[in-house]
């Protein structure tokens, strides 16, 4: 069904969905296009259709490789839309759920690639605020990269602004998505650059580990994990990368790394990632029902430090802007939630402890399980076997040797193993 944006645009059919709206497939005067159409709720809101207005020049001014362009904005009647490159491939969240971990040298090209784009927006003033393996697109139409790694552009840039809340509301409000949100946003300062870093540290430690650092359990939780906690070294993980995570990671917004500093950072490091495997983690559990999944976009009221707040979330389908396809995807939902108060955050700290887990800390535990049981296995494997091997010795040496002494050793081991 085409449908016609404006006076230069028409859209074929829909190739996705998010919680800020749809993305069609269409066609402009040079050519094919991804066109976003934003839900018709934040279309009909007059501050953002300003606010939309006024982010024109700098959003269509941002060219480059590593940033996927936006080539318009359009204002018409009821339809809110950016007019975006088209890129051919998906987006790293569905490479991430293909994959489950990608190999050190790969997810480092990969980020490096995410933070070039950064360093040209940074420098153009603009922070992304929403930085997530759904927000990074892989194109897989160009040529790839060192290792065969895709090459990466950023998408979504100042979306989280044009959507959040009105100016009245916008000091008590933060936007964004709980495993990938800096600690200082979660204390309300205002969002600069080192944000964005933050969340591509935490975007990179997922492509190596398959989970976030801090994610797991209850909104609430996450969110002081990340204002309180450090995150632990992971076993096997390249030093390279974990001294840049760790960087990138700091509480203090000033001691993490610049967006040029990390791209020139993780390429130094490509050499001698090159050939490393991906991280041995064990299979992930899945993710406790009723918490977001960790790319899941939430508008959280920033009331929860000064009062009290009922916490409440709502996972369900996007709401469909237009008519067309059903979500190929299970995450694309908006979520509203009240962020929790101090002494609800307080009382996540023991939730946190138990299922800080969620994935982050529990597959840790559960990799140190694994060993120390490999480790006893193995002690147990070398015992029988010594043991097998003394009795086999001792009945072709001994001149009569007890009947049934070798099926009697196994026999006492077998059930232990
Ligand atoms: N420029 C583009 N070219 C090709 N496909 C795109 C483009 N932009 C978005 N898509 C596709 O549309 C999907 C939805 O994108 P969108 O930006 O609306 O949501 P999201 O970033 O996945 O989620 P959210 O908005 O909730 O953060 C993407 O996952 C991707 O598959």
């Amino acid at each position: 069904m085409a449908r016609k944006i404006g006076s230069r645009y028409t859209v074929h059919q829909v190739i996705g969905r998010g919680s800020a709206g749809t993305v069609w497939l269409g066609e402009g005067p040079d050519g094919p296009v991804a066109v976003k159409l934003l839900r018709e709720d934040l279309a009909a809101d007059q501050v953002l259709v300003g606010r939309f207005v006024q982010e024109r020049a700098a959003l269509t001014g941002l060219d480059h490789p590593h940033v996927v362009g936006v080539h318009d904005m359009v204002v018409d009647g009821s339809d809110l839309a950016l007019v975006m490159d088209l890129v051919q491939g998906s987006d790293l969240r569905t490479r991430l759920e293909r994959d489950g971990v990608l190999s050190p040298a790969v997810a480092a090209s990969v980020i490096a690639d995410v933070a070039d784009g950064l360093a040209a927006a940074h420098a153009a003033g603009i922070v992304h605020r929403d930085v997530k393996p759904e927000n990074v697109l892989l194109d897989l139409a160009a040529p790839p990269g060192p290792g065969g790694a895709p090459r990466a552009k950023l998408t979504d840039f100042g979306i989280a602004r044009l959507v959040d809340a009105p100016r009245r509301t916008r000091a008590t409000r933060i936007i964004g998505t709980p495993d990938y949100l800096a600690p200082e946003i979660i204390e309300g300062l205002e969002p600069r650059a080192a944000v964005d870093i933050y969340a591509t540290a935490t975007v990179l430690y997922e492509l190596l580990t398959g989970t976030t650092p801090f994610g797991g359990g209850h909104t609430g939780a996450v969110l002081r994990r990340h204002v309180t906690e450090n995150v632990p070294p992971v076993e096997g993980m390249p030093d390279g990368l974990w001294r840049i995570i760790s960087e990138c990671l700091a509480k203090a917004p000033a001691s993490r790394l610049r967006a040029a500093e990390l791209a020139a950072r993780l390429r130094a490091l490509l050499p001698e990632l090159s050939g490393l495997g991906p991280i041995a983690v064990p299979a992930q559990r899945g993710a406790p029902e009723e918490v977001p999944t960790p790319g899941e976009a939430v508008y959280a009221e920033a009331d929860a430090f000064a009062g009290s707040g009922t916490h409440r979330r709502r996972r369900g389908p996007a709401v469909p802007l237009v008519p067309g396809p059903q979500p190929d995807s299970t995450r694309d939902t908006h979520t509203s939630l009240r962020r929790p108060s101090p002494r609800e955050l307080a009382s996540y700290a023991e939730e946190s402890r138990a299922q800080r887990a969620q994935p982050a800390a529990t597959h840790r535990r559960t990799r140190a399980q694994m060993i120390r049981r490999r480790r006893t296995l193995a002690v147990l494997i070398a015992v029988v076997l010594l043991l097998a091997g003394a009795a086999a010795a001792w009945t072709a040496f001994a001149a009569e040797p007890p009947a049934g002494a070798s099926a009697a050793v196994h026999a006492s081991w077998h059930p232990r193993l």
